[in-house]
């Protein structure tokens, strides 16, 4: 299932999961792996934690901006940093991939290295799935995890007085993005990445202008000026379509005696939101403790149309780089990669130096 071997049409479905099959392990904890009706993993500490969530063309990635590698790794990340998020290990992924008939059996197979690479990465293994034929590809990832003994860490249980912090990037995603749908940056799935019999792949179903931050997707991609190859721009590219959350950072915060976790999917005001909604306070970002890469204030200049707070606006809002962002009570001693960047008061919502921030705060589906 690699070279010029046709299309998934061509191998059947049958043909397709069994060559899925051969390039995604099992895992360590999987004692009936693909091939039943359903698989058989190991549950060590007695409950499962368990996450889906969807990569949809279109709407997630577009064909042309990431290879086939891209789509998996970023598909397994999105669900395995929800169980990291709960403090867990993860230990499975069950994947539901669905394509059109005329995708190259190559790209199923890229797609499926990328998938267990990132599974891999994160300790865990590919367990089962489902196949089926579609217009656009889809992925549904579903992952496992197990808690070694631990309370899960819950959106619900941050306190006032309570440190925030986070680990991974911020804004990287947003700003990678912003320099893809402007143009100012091509995408290296567009000179290499993807085999070159790849089918025409759907315009995004957002329009340009929709797509956070506006600002940059304001931009003409036709007009963008072709500037020389920068290793950190193209460095945020590679963040948005390969993310690489922290995942041992998860069960390090759960030790730690974290309150409240969340991955950083939507974005950080956003996803704090959820925080404060679900355990009744308020949270407040110090914008003076927040990472700002310098990668991110280069990017805000090398975009045509952005404004001297683009950076900030990707650091706060951007979401898709699956940092996670936790409480800790104020006598916990941070490791160096838990970065405080706010604390947790009585009262409602996000705020940001001691205001509310203008905007929905990161990404919603149906706004
Ligand atoms: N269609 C659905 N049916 C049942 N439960 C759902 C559905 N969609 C979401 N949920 C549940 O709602 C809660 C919040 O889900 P949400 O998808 O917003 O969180 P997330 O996966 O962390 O974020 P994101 O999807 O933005 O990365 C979870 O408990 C999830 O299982
Ligand atoms: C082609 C293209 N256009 C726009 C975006 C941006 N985007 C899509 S979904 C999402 C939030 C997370 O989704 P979910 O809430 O489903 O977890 C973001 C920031 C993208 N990745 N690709
Ligand atoms: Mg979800």
């Amino acid at each position: 299932m690699t070279g010029n071997d046709g299309s998934v049409a061509d191998l059947g479905e049958w043909g397709v999961i069994a060559a899925l099959r051969a390039r995604m392990p099992a895992g360590p904890l999987t004692s009936v792996g693909i091939g039943d009706d359903a698989a058989v993993v190991g549950a060590p500490s007695g409950n499962v934690v368990a996450a889906v969530d969807m990569l949809i063309e279109g709407r997630h990635f577009l064909r042309d901006w990431s290879s086939a590698y891209d789509i998996g790794v970023k598909a397994a990340a999105r669900s395995l940093s929800d169980i990291a998020a709960m403090g867990a290990v993860n230990t499975a992924l069950l994947v539901a991939l669905a394509a059109p008939g005329t995708l190259p059996a190559s790209w199923a197979a890229e797609l499926a290295d990328g998938l267990a690479a990132e599974a891999t990465r994160a300790g865990a293994g590919i367990a089962g799935g489902d196949t089926a034929r579609a217009d656009y590809v889809t992925l549904a990832v579903t992952a496992l995890g197990d808690l070694a003994g631990r309370l899960p860490v819950l959106r619900s249980g941050a306190r006032p007085g309570d440190v925030v912090a986070v680990a991974g990037l911020l804004g990287h995603s947003a700003a990678g993005l912003a320099l893809l749908m402007s143009g100012v940056l091509t995408p290296p799935a567009a000179t290499g990445g993807a085999p070159a019999s790849v089918p025409p792949t759907v315009s995004p179903v957002i329009p340009p202008a929709s797509v956070p931050p506006a600002d940059a997707a304001a931009a003409p991609p036709a007009q963008a000026p072709a500037p020389a190859p920068d290793d950190a721009l193209a460095g945020l590219v590679a963040a948005h379509l390969r993310p690489a959350p922290i995942y041992e950072a998860g069960p390090e915060a759960a030790l730690l005696g974290a309150t409240a976790m969340i991955d950083i999917s939507d974005g950080l005001i956003a996803d704090l939101g959820h925080i404060a909604t679900a355990s009744g306070v308020q949270v407040n970002i110090s914008t003076p403790g927040l990472p700002i890469a310098p990668a991110l204030l280069k990017a805000a200049k090398a975009l045509p149309s952005t404004s001297g707070t683009t950076a900030l606006e990707w650091v706060l809002t951007g979401g898709e780089d699956h940092a996670l962002v936790a409480a800790f009570p104020p006598s916990v001693t941070l490791p160096p990669r838990w970065h405080p960047i706010g604390e947790v008061r009585e009262g409602t919502g996000v705020t940001v130096d001691n205001a509310t921030h203008a905007g929905p705060g990161g990404w919603q589906h149906f706004r």
